[in-house]
């Protein structure tokens, strides 16, 4: 058996969708190895600004940053052609010369690629250096920057079966269907941890919890939206609200309106750390953006939800995401300009029958692929060592199981 350490290469970040994923499959990539006596060695590209640049270090794996810029999409020619725009795409070879510089020198058995725009040159440069390149991707169609690697890719491994039917014949010979990696200690969270925390701020223990998310960055949206129905919420409900880190000073002076009585029901942060998976544990409803690592995260863990689909996401897929669930009687999807009364509506019912939170919930843990690291992690392996896609492993249905 190889006892020599695995080299990976992992790329991608930007927001938390492209960045839990990458992160997820290192550690369980590590603890296979371990389990088999051997060493996993990890390099991280990605870029100085994204999320990436504090959760790699953070977990102790070694970082550096090549130059990228934003790929935008425009089918007008003179959007394209924007001074911003010239200057980020020709960053772009600059940051394919620094990656391949750094892939020489690491020489990894394995690339992997999980979007963002840092994935392009970090991915191009694997090609140039002859490295197996092993693509994820998150949400129903291809991302940008997936897009653009998908020729070059040993593997593409996507989270859903409805994703092989829009992929060329070419990629989709190398498609294979894993699911999204949540964070093995999102599912573990304990409820009584955060009730703990939350009752010194005030929570009532006796009343459901609703945590409001509008992913990494927060949402304008919700948070108006949220900040419309508050008086009215906490009159039923504790509130965890994630706002966003830019957000917090503006909507702490709004809650400073509450009445004393509901104020303490009320707690505001703009990004939830490693008290997430408690959080989620104790919360009964989530109202939230539909972005493909929340929907893996609230799907594996069977919470009800109502989602508010970022409306400008690539494709639309935030919109595509939430009427799935809610096809399957899994979530609440509000689209458009959505209005209080809407939100009013969709929560109501929810808040008040137990009942109607359970048989949502037990619709969504359908949809939830706890396992998905593991088959990601399968595929990098396979990748490493040669083999072939096997036959039986593509097209298999993710959605639902
Ligand atoms: C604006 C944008 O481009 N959104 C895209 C981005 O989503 P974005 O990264 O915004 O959102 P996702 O839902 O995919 O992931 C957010 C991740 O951050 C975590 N989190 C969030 C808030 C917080 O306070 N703490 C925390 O840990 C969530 O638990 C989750 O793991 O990538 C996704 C996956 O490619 C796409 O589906 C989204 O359309």
């Amino acid at each position: 058996m190889n006892s020599a350490p695995f080299r990976l290469v992992v790329t991608g970040g930007g927001t938390g969708g492209h960045t839990y994923p990458a992160l997820t499959a290192v550690r369980t990539l590590q603890a296979r190895l371990a389990a088999q006596g051997r060493a996993l060695e990890t390099l991280w590209i990605g870029t100085a600004t994204g999320l990436e640049a504090r959760v790699a270090p953070a977990e102790g794996i070694p970082f550096t940053t090549v130059a990228t810029g934003k790929i935008r999409r425009s089918k007008n020619p003179l959007k394209l052609a924007s001074p911003a725009n010239v200057r980020d795409m020709a960053r772009v070879p600059l940051g394919v010369l620094q990656a391949r510089r750094a892939i020489d020198r690491f020489q990894p058995d394995v690339v992997l690629a999980t979007g963002g725009y840092v994935a392009v040159p970090a991915g191009l440069a694997a090609r140039m250096c002859h490295r197996p390149l092993v693509l994820h991707e998150q949400t129903v169609r291809l991302g940008l920057a997936n897009r653009k690697l998908a020729a070059s890719a040993a593997r593409i491994c996507v989270s859903s079966e409805s994703t092989l039917a829009l992929l060329p014949e070419s990629a989709r010979q190398v498609a294979v269907v894993t699911g999204n990696p949540v964070r093995p200690e999102v599912l573990s969270g304990r409820a009584d941890k955060a009730v703990q925390a939350l009752q010194l701020w005030g929570f009532d223990r006796q009343l459901p919890t609703v945590y409001v998310t509008g992913g990494a960055q927060g949402s304008q949206q919700i948070n108006e939206l949220v900040g419309e129905v508050l008086p009215w919420l906490l009159q039923q409900t504790n509130v965890v609200h994630q706002c966003g880190p830019d957000n917090v000073e503006s909507l702490r002076a709004r809650a400073a309106g509450l009445p004393s009585e509901l104020a303490g029901r009320y707690y505001l942060a703009g990004f939830v750390g490693p008290e997430l998976p408690d959080v989620l544990a104790l919360a009964d409803v989530v109202i939230s953006r539909s972005g493909a690592g929340t929907l893996a995260e609230l799907t594996a863990l069977g919470k009800p939800a109502v989602f508010v689909p970022l409306a400008s996401s690539a494709g639309n897929e935030q919109a595509h995401n939430a009427r799935h669930l809610q096809e399957a009687g899994a979530a609440v999807a509000l689209e458009g300009d959505v209005t209080v009364d809407q939100v009013r509506i969709a929560l109501g019912p929810l808040l008040a029958d137990a009942h109607l939170r359970r048989g949502m919930a037990e619709r969504a843990r359908a949809y939830g692929r706890p396992d998905a690291a593991d088959r990601l992690v399968d595929e990098i392996l396979s990748c490493a060592s040669g083999q072939p896609v096997t036959a039986g492993r593509r097209g298999e249905p993710f959605l639902p199981r």
